[in-house]
């Protein structure tokens, strides 16, 4: 079975009709019916806990009796796939091979968004350079020694609010979102991280770092994750994670690879779900995502 399979979530057909309410989503699901993961980890079942109550949080969706989109509110841009294209920011510090693979993503249309500014700490790195060769403009923060041109965390706010930004990705960038950017994109800022939070993340854990310390604790699993970003490092809600195997005697340079693969695969995907509007609040606070070929399926 693939990996991802594992956390796949399926729902029982009967109760497959989705009414919106104003922000709110509810699934009619009985008593018996909820989001719970199973012990034998073939995914989530829906038996023994309380009915459960979704929103989308961003954006009014209207949604088919069969839980497909059928229309969407719409404030300008167009209306291709049934959603509104999003504008997307990065933020990277480093090669910003995360960024490209989403960017070649967005240039396919396999993610339903644009790249319309890079911010990054690192004037010269090559996620800028890749920027400017595609016509993103690039924006330093935050202000630096030796980077005279950084913005301060509010004149960031303020250059960031012309680009009608709809979600902000971290790609690799090392420095702390600040509470202002926070505020103003709430639920919005999305962050990969090269391993299996909760476990080894928190300051000083970044790039090698995270890889020498996995294989240092013999943790036989490692992968991505892909969360909302808080105002500390890396404690947001989890929204995606993807397994990759620790080998015997892997260094850390393999490992890192092995994760960096499938972190272009997943925040491709991921990204894809955020443009197409298919991440939906649980009840408990975890965000899921509503797949969009099975809208009962869930991970
Ligand atoms: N408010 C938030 N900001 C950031 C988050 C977040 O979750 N909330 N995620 C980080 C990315 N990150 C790992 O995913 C991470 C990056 C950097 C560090 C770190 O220890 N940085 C060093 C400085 C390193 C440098 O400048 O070369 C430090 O702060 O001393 C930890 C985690 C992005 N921001
Ligand atoms: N804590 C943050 C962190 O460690 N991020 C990691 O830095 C690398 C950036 O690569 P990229 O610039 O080629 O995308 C990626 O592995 C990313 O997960």
């Amino acid at each position: 079975m693939a990996m991802e399979a594992l956390f796949s979530v399926s729902s029982n057909p009967s109760f497959s009709s989705i009414q919106t309410h104003k922000n709110t989503t509810s699934l009619p699901f009985r008593t018996s019916t909820s989001l719970r993961f199973s012990p034998q980890l073939k995914g989530y079942d829906f038996h023994g806990l309380p009915p459960l109550v979704i929103s989308r949080k961003r954006g009014l969706k209207c949604v088919s009796s069969d839980g497909r989109l059928a229309t969407s509110v719409d404030e300008g841009g167009s209306l291709e796939k049934g959603v509104r294209r999003k504008n997307l920011a990065v933020f990277v510090s480093g090669g910003g091979s995360n960024f490209r693979a989403v960017h070649q993503a967005t240039v396919r249309g396999d993610v339903h968004g644009r790249f319309v500014v890079l911010v990054t700490n690192k004037h010269d790195c090559g996620g800028a350079n890749y920027a400017r060769e595609n016509g993103i403009p690039v924006i330093i923060y935050p202000s630096m020694k030796g980077e005279p041109e950084g913005l301060s965390s509010n004149d960031l706010v303020v250059a960031l609010s012309k680009y009608k930004i709809d979600f902000i990705l971290l790609a690799g960038y090392l420095k702390l979102i600040p509470s202002e950017l926070i505020r103003a994109y709430p639920n919005s800022i999305l962050n990969i991280h090269p391993s299996l939070l909760p476990a080894f993340g928190g300051k000083g854990y970044y790039g090698a770092k995270v890889h020498k310390a996995v294989i240092a604790s013999g943790a036989r699993y490692s992968g991505p994750t892909i969360h909302f970003v808080d105002e500390h490092y890396d404690t947001g809600r989890i929204l995606a994670q993807r397994i990759v195997p620790v080998l015997a005697n892997d260094t850390v340079e393999e490992l890192a690879a092995r994760v960096l693969r499938q972190e272009h695969k997943l925040y491709a995907e991921v990204a894809a779900a955020v443009c197409e509007e298919l991440v939906i609040w649980r009840e408990d606070g975890v965000p899921i995502i509503q797949s969009k070929s099975n809208p009962n399926h869930y991970s």
